[in-house]
Formats: C-alpha cells, structure tokens, sequence
C-alpha cells in the first residue's frame, strides 16, 4: 500500500479522456449498473462506476485507492467529480466516475456455475486468491465488511483468470469497535448481527444502552464470510438456508446465524475432505475470538495441498433463480440499510428508482436492451457544461 500515492479525484470532464457505453451495462449493484469504458487516448477499455458523490462514496473510493495495488484486488485508474442529469432528473447533480480495471470474466459464482469439471483443487486455488486479497486489507487494518460473491471477480474467463476482490462500499479502517450495523444476509457474522440487534434494542428503549454490552465486529467479520464463500463453493448453496427467499432476515434465519447452526449434509458432503470442512468450522464460529484469522487460514494444510476430489457445486449454482435469490437478498439488505442510514422514506414501488427490481426486471426480460431506462448513448450531452 502506497502512501505517497495519494488520490487526485479529476474536476474535469470524463468525457475529455474516456468514451462512456452508458447502455452496456457489466453489473448492477445498490449504486446502480456499472458500465464499460474506453480510453480515448489507447484505446484501452475500462469499467466505469458511476455514484452519488457524498462523503460516503469518497470514503470508499479512498479505502479502494489505498488497497488498490495488490494482484488480487480490483485496480483503481481514476476517479472524476463531475455534474451528471440522467433522463428522468430535473437538474445535474454531482457524481463520482470511478474508471475500474475490467473484470471481463465476470462474477465468481456464475464462472464457476459453467465449469464441467470443478474441483476441490479449483475452489481451492480461488479461495487462496480471496485471502491474499484480504490479508492485504486486513494488515492495512482494513475490514471489507461486504465480501459476497458479486464482489468477487474474474479478469478473463480463460482458465487462468485471476480472481480478484471489488466494491469497499463498505469498508472501514478496522478500530476494533465498528458499531455501525452493515451486513447483508447469508454472510452476516453473529455479531454484526448482535449489533443491529442491541441497537433496534436501543432505539425503542434508549434506557436499554445501559443494560447491553458492548456490541463490536471487525475484521473476523469478514472471516465469518469467507466460511459462507467457501461453503457454497463446495455444494453450490449457503449454510444459512432460508426457505422463502427475501429481502430481510428471517427471524428463524437470524436464530441459526446467531447460534451457530448449520451442517454438512451427509448427502452433498460425504465426498469433501475433512480439511476443507475443517476450515469452515473453524471460520463459522460463533465467537470472533475463536475464529481462524486470516494470518491462519491463509497456511491451512487444505490451501496448500486440496484433494482432486471432483464437486457438484456447480450443477446447483446453475440454477440462477436461486442464486439470484441469493445476490438479490444482499442488494435489498444494503438498501435497507443504506435507506436507515439516510433516513430516508421509501417511495410507492411505481414510481421506485431501486436498482434491485430494475435488475430484476433486466434478468427476467433478455430482448430488452440493456440500459433501456438509462442514459442513451450519446453521454457526452448529459455531463453538464462545469463538469
Ligand atoms: N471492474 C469491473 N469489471 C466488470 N464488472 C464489474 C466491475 N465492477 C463491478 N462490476 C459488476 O457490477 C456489479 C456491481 O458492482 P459493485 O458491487 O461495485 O456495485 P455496488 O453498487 O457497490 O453494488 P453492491 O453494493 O450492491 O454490491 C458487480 O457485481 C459486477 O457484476
């Protein structure tokens, strides 16, 4: 991590240096699609992520940019401030364009969903790639906080593809007492939950404070995620299961994460070696101060000698309503969140602008063109003049 190398956010227009395809969208997440870009000057193409410009967004671009220089973290090639009018608003409002490397092979889960032959040996190599990431995050004192599959991309989808770690919307330099509930569900650790427990706790009854403990999480969050990353990597589905799909936590969901019970079907994992479940037990633990660290896991016997051991996890992630089931429980939770955060109120769904059902709604309907509802392509005419 370069600290010399400090973040220069551009004031002048993205459309000077880059040609923007606002209809082609990579990816959606909470903050809306992330689309292609290419460098006028080399012809190079990029990503391009395009957000609400606000103290939050600049804390996470800035968290990204000092991560940014590792091989298995998504690089970060600039970032503009400008004035921006989508069709459907009445004036310009500031955004920030962050010009990502593009992740062409696309989300973990859905690369995996295609190989034919997908190994012990191959989750093995992409779980080793996940901790070289956040062992480079965690030595900087930095939690993710986010790690679910949607942020975890491939460069290529050759075989060889490196796999490499995105999105620090959520990420935060690691105090040790991060008490601001961000979680999304299947992956939440037992504390973030106890957090956002003790403090619905404590805002219907604020003489409650007093009663609760301290409720903390931190980088063993991210550790608990890794578990669930690596669980559904070997049988294609999460250890936490909720039997109808939503948008929140169960309270039975919450009642299993908090007690730590899940298992190993003998059916699906009767062939898995005891090291990999090793590793899981030992990631899944309730308590944060028992859980593997990253320093640990990162020289488990598993990771460096896997088995051959062949997996049926991707005949089940090809079945893409459940593991959009999965993605869209994440995007709604991070909304509901955000929306708390802001404390803002939410609209009718007619008039909603929610990225998750426009998602949706672009999965279920493959003629429509991608970006229907978004900027046409001529771009350049909706940067304002001072941007
Ligand atoms: N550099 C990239 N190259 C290719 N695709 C990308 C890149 N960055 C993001 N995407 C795609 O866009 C999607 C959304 O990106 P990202 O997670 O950064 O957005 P977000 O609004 O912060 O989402 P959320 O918080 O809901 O996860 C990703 O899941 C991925 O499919």
């Amino acid at each position: 991590m370069s600290e010399t190398d400090e973040l220069k956010i551009k004031i002048s227009s993205i459309s000077d240096d880059y040609s923007i395809s606002w209809n082609h969208s990579l990816g959606t997440g909470v903050s809306g699609p992330v689309r292609q870009c290419t460098e006028i000057s080399t012809g190079q193409k990029f990503a391009v992520k395009c957000i609400p410009d606000s103290a939050k967004a600049r804390r996470e671009v800035h968290i990204h940019w000092l991560c940014r220089s590792h091989p298995n973290i998504v690089d970060m090639k600039d970032v503009y401030c400008n004035k921006i009018k989508f069709p459907e608003e009445k004036e310009h409002k500031s955004r920030l364009l962050v010009v990502l490397e593009l992740m062409e092979g696309g989300e973990l889960f859905d690369q995996i969903s295609k190989q034919r032959n997908f190994t012990e040996k191959k989750a093995a190599h992409y779980l080793l790639q996940i901790c070289q990431a956040v062992f480079h995050c965690h030595t900087s004192n930095i939690a993710h906080r986010d790690l679910k599959p949607e942020n975890l991309l491939l460069s290529d989808k050759t075989n060889d593809a490196v796999l490499k770690l995105s999105d620090f919307g959520f990420a935060k330099f690691d105090d040790g007492n991060l008490q601001t509930p961000y979680f999304t569900p299947y992956y939440v650790a037992p504390q973030v939950l106890e957090a956002h427990i003790q403090n619905r706790l404590i805002r219907k009854d604020p003489g409650a404070a007093s009663n609760n403990k301290p409720c903390f999480y931190d980088k063993s969050c991210d550790m608990w995620s890794i578990g669930v990353i690596l669980y559904i990597m070997l049988c294609g589905y999460p250890p936490f299961y909720s039997e109808t799909p939503s948008n929140h936590l169960s309270s039975k969901m919450r009642k299993k994460i908090l007690s730590g019970d899940y298992e190993f079907p003998e059916d699906d994992w009767r062939n898995i070696s005891k090291s990999a479940k090793d590793i899981i037990s030992r990631l899944l633990h309730i308590d944060p101060s028992q859980r593997m660290t990253i320093d640990e896991l990162i020289i488990h016997p598993w990771l460096l000698n896997p088995s051959d051991k062949k997996l049926n996890s991707p005949v089940v992630l090809a079945d893409k309503e459940s593991l959009e089931d999965i993605n869209l429980a994440h995007g709604g939770e991070l909304m509901v969140m955000r929306l708390n955060s802001t404390k803002l109120c939410l609209k009718p769904i007619s008039t909603a602008n929610n990225p998750i059902i426009k998602k949706r709604q672009r999965r279920s309907s493959v003629e429509e063109p991608l970006g229907s509802e978004e900027p046409p392509l001529k771009s350049p005419s909706y940067l304002s003049k001072d941007s």
